[in-house]
């Protein structure tokens, strides 16, 4: 019998929504998504987003330090896991569920609470670049600058949003205990959010104040579990170049060459094409055999079979 594809799967914001009740719609439909795969025998490991939800928890947590001089300001890394556990336990009971509806019984789904080490010298954390939380008006965005000193950018058309340090994830704290998981046929949600942000002092782990890129998180994640594919999903069915302009082309197939390519001459948006390139080129290029798919969430299962997408390879 053929090995199990082993696919770490990337969720982008689409696939939560942007509130409470967005999320628990949301998570049903990326549920369907995920069993869709794992009915066509593949072996499936589950990163997400939290830019939206993480914006949320931060402001209601600074809202309250506000309003109770008593209450300290909650870190930026701690609004982080506050995030992964409750994208966890939509995306965990819906899974949960939607396997059941399909009496599959035997894959027990868990969420693993993911620290990511960053370098402290990370140049990221001196241009804070992550957008996070809601989009706002240009009159919006100059209120919030002024009042809680939070860094606004316009994001890729948009409207205005905050903006927040992004580091590079160098190492997974947990990722022995996800391969003992994933290993043993469990599906396991991790590095949501990218992943909590920490820094190592001696055997001390720092809890740093950025949001990490789930895509760069979840190309890390992918090579370390020594998966097969990475597949982003996302809003849009294909990768394209001119993107938005009459020119505008989908692409099927790119090499990595190609794609560099492509990266150098703009085509992708920064902060949110980019970054699924770029890791999708970086996952590519690290081993032989190794491909990226991006493509719409609904669209999951006739990526995995070669119908859709842009599939990025050597
Ligand atoms: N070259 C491109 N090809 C396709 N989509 C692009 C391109 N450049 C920018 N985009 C935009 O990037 C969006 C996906 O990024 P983003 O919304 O940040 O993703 P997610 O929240 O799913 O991680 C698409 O919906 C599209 O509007
Ligand atoms: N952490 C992160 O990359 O979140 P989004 O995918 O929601 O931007």
């Amino acid at each position: 019998m053929d090995k199990k594809k082993r696919i770490v799967i990337a969720l982008g914001g689409n696939a939560l929504g942007n509130t409470l009740p967005e999320q628990m719609t949301a998570v049903k439909i990326t549920a369907k998504a995920i069993v869709d795969l794992i009915e066509e025998g593949c072996e499936v490991v589950v990163a997400h987003g939290n830019g939206p939800q993480v914006g949320m928890i931060n402001n209601a947590m600074s809202a309250l330090s506000r309003e109770d001089p008593s209450q300290p300001n909650t870190p930026l890394s701690v609004c982080v896991a506050m995030s992964q556990a409750y994208i966890g336990y939509d995306l965990q009971n819906a899974l949960r569920e939607e396997l059941l509806n399909r009496n599959i019984t035997d894959i027990p789904v868990t969420t693993m609470i993911t620290q990511i080490r960053v370098d402290a010298e990370d140049p990221a954390f001196n241009a804070p670049s992550k957008p996070i939380g809601h989009f706002m008006t240009e009159e919006q965005a100059k209120i919030a600058e002024e009042k809680y000193g939070y860094i606004m950018k316009e994001d890729a058309g948009r409207g205005y949003r905050r903006v927040v340090a992004s580091p590079k994830p160098a190492e997974i704290i947990e990722i022995g205990a996800i391969r003992s998981l994933v290993d043993s046929g469990q599906l396991v949600i991790a590095c949501g959010g990218g992943g909590i942000p920490v820094t190592l002092i001696g055997n001390h782990l720092k809890g740093a104040s950025a949001v990490i890129d789930k895509d760069f998180a979840s190309e890390l994640l992918a090579e370390e579990l020594n998966a097969d594919f990475l597949i982003i999903l996302t809003a849009v069915e294909k990768v394209a170049i001119n993107f938005g302009k009459p020119e505008e082309k989908w692409l099927d197939d790119i090499t990595t060459d190609d794609a560099r390519k492509y990266m150098d001459e703009g085509h992708f948006a920064p902060g949110s094409m980019l970054p699924k390139v770029q890791a999708a080129v970086k996952f590519a290029d690290s081993k032989d055999g190794r491909n990226a798919l991006i493509t719409l969430l609904e669209k999951a299962k006739e990526g995995i079979l070669g119908k859709t997408g842009t599939r990025i390879h050597q």
